[in-house]
């Protein structure tokens, strides 16, 4: 069998996922959008832009062409940023054959059509959701590159894509765990950096520990109270994808999430904040797509009704923690409704 697995694109994550597979002496190839990054890869085995100061192995060789990244791989790993994840994948496309592995470590929703990110990628190639593993947890790449211990978990309704994904990303500084329940890891994912930007804010505008773990626990709760009716299973919440993503993000300066809340909560504007990142700041449109998803299933979800007020509607930060701090008296266990708990459980 070929020991040969594909990586498409060279960002901070793409090239941190990489490093693990070329640890595991896997024979791998990045594809990437430009000639300038491709060299930069394949003679000075760095990749600068995205984790600077960091030598890649020599086991990892680029190309910006996508039949020479895939064909004859017996894996491709997709980590586009969600706004491109559509148009990558329509360039695997006439590549891709059955019997590779297609796995996925994007956090986020297409914006326009609120579709999780193994939705989009099975409509593009034609293939079953079920056949989609999606990679995520607790893990950023400066972090992984380090060889720093990492846990992550892979999710798939096929058991066998997702064993097959864990033997070929573990080792001994980045444990992988299985998990059949797809929908709940993706939107864990996605979710959590809406509250890891609340979470910067919230130390931008000069409040304390309090402040955020009131944000992670409440965040989790409304994260859980969606997912919950989009059919998670609620124990994923409790896993790496859940809590333990939602508390890596909102606590570390890694994030660039928690890093643009931060800029935000102290005064700058969207567009300032957006032009000095040069990463992709995920949860800026996730915040857009799940105020559209939770007016389209009906349920309340409070922080991320505020982010977007500030993001988009040019709400000052300290008018929606006031907001946030001034909603009704409330239960704190009235997460979900009792027919939908009742139901997981019969
Ligand atoms: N960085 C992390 O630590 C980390 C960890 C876990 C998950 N993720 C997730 O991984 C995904 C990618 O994030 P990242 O951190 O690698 O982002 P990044 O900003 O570091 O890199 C994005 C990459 O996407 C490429 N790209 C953008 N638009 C493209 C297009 N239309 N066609 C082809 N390539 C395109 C860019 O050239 C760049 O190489 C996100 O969903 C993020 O949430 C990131
Ligand atoms: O840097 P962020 O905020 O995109 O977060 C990175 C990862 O998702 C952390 O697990």
């Amino acid at each position: 069998m070929s020991d040969k697995v594909a990586v498409l694109v060279a960002g901070s994550w793409g090239t941190a996922l990489a490093s693990v597979l070329a640890s595991n002496h896997l024979n791998v190839v990045v594809w990437t959008r430009t000639e300038e990054q491709t060299r930069e890869i394949n003679e000075s085995h760095t990749n600068n832009r995205y984790l600077p100061g960091v030598e890649l192995s020599s086991n990892i060789r680029a190309t910006t062409h996508m039949e020479e990244a895939v064909s004859s791989a017996v894996a491709v790993v997709i980590v586009a940023p969600s706004s491109a994840m559509r148009e990558v994948t329509g360039q695997l496309k006439p590549y891709w054959t059955e019997d590779m592995l297609v796995i996925h470590a994007t956090k986020g929703f297409e914006t326009e059509s609120l579709k999780r990110m193994s939705t989009v990628i099975s409509e593009e190639l034609g293939c079953e959701e079920g056949r989609v593993v999606v990679l995520s947890g607790p893990s950023h790449a400066e972090e992984v590159v380090r060889r720093c211990p990492t846990t992550v978990v892979v999710a798939s309704s096929d058991a066998a894509a997702a064993t097959a994904t864990q033997d070929l990303f573990m080792n001994t500084y980045f444990r992988v765990y299985t998990n059949r329940d797809m929908i709940g890891v993706e939107l864990a994912g996605a979710l959590k950096n809406i509250i890891a930007l609340g979470a910067g804010m919230s130390d931008g505008l000069g409040f304390g520990d309090n402040a955020k773990a009131a944000l992670i626990t409440r965040g989790l709760a409304e994260i859980l109270r969606i997912g919950m009716e989009m059919g998670a299973n609620p124990l994923t919440f409790a896993g790496l994808a859940g809590i333990g993503d939602l508390v890596v993000t909102a606590t570390s300066q890694h994030s660039r999430n928690w890093r643009a809340g931060s800029m935000l909560g102290q005064g700058k504007k969207l567009d300032e904040v957006l032009g000095s990142m040069g990463m992709v700041v995920e949860g800026i449109r996730t915040t857009k797509a799940a105020h559209a998803i939770s007016e389209k299933y009906g349920v309340q979800m409070p922080i991320a009704d505020q982010l977007y007020h500030v993001l988009f509607q040019d709400r000052n930060p300290r008018t929606a923690v006031e907001a946030l701090m001034g909603r009704d008296p409330k239960t704190e266990m009235e997460l979900m409704p009792l027919e939908t708990w009742e139901q997981w459980h019969t």
